[in-house]
């Protein structure tokens, strides 16, 4: 059967990103979630080494030179990026390795990670995008604009991705991404040493 692989989840802020790998990782425990470094502030409510390793600017950029990102971009006006010794380990393990990464993160693992999948996760509609960003009350109202902006940008890079998920209701959005994943590891050029 199939190795462990990436798995590469982008959308637009506010689509419910987040919430979605949150049910997925309760669900199943053959998929890992990679935790980001961020140079953006802590939420309230987030925790250090659970939803983001927060950094300062210089501590970001150390890690940049030292080689520590498999991926790092900047979005929505901080950096963010991917710690590449987990990711490696995990896979060697066997397990499946969630990226929640923007377009441009996607794009560099594109580069360098043959077999990893790609997924874009839709909103209903872009009324619906903002109601929900707008009700999680993280973010002020200049910083919804922004990623609102950003948004139609994102949406515009959804041809590099192999799948297309619309997150109307959070159960559906996991069970069809369960199906992706079954999908995947059916894969012909991914089947190793089958015995007949
Ligand atoms: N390239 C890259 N993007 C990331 C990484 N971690 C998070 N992001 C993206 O950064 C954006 C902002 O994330 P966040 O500040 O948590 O806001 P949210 O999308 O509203 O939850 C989202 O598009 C994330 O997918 C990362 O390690 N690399
Ligand atoms: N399918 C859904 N239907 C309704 N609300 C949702 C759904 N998925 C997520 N949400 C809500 O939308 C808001 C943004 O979700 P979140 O996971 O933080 O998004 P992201 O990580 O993409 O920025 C949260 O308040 C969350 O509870």
């Amino acid at each position: 059967m199939r190795d462990g692989f990436l798995l590469v989840l982008s959308g637009p802020s506010g689509v419910g990103k987040g919430t979605v790998c949150e049910a997925l990782l309760d669900k199943r425990k053959d998929i890992k979630y990679s935790i980001s470094a961020t140079t953006r502030k802590k939420r309230p409510q987030e925790k250090n080494g659970e939803n983001y390793y927060f950094l300062s600017l210089d501590e970001f950029k150390d890690k940049i030179d030292d080689g520590e990102f498999i991926e790092y971009a900047k979005v929505h006006g901080n950096y963010y990026g991917t710690p590449k010794s987990y990711v490696v380990d995990k896979i060697a393990e066997g397990d499946i390795v969630i990226l929640e990464i923007d377009v441009q993160g996607a794009l560099q693992v594109k580069e360098n990670y043959p077999g990893a999948v790609y997924i874009f996760l839709l909103p209903p509609d872009m009324k619906e995008l903002r109601s929900r960003i707008e009700k999680r009350a993280t973010e002020d109202e200049e910083t919804i604009n922004l990623r609102m902006n950003n948004a139609k940008n994102e949406l515009s890079f959804i041809d590099k991705y192999d799948y297309a998920v619309i997150n109307d209701e959070i159960e559906k959005t996991v069970k069809k991404i369960e199906c992706i994943i079954e999908a995947e590891k059916l894969k012909v050029t991914n089947i190793q040493g089958v015995k007949l």
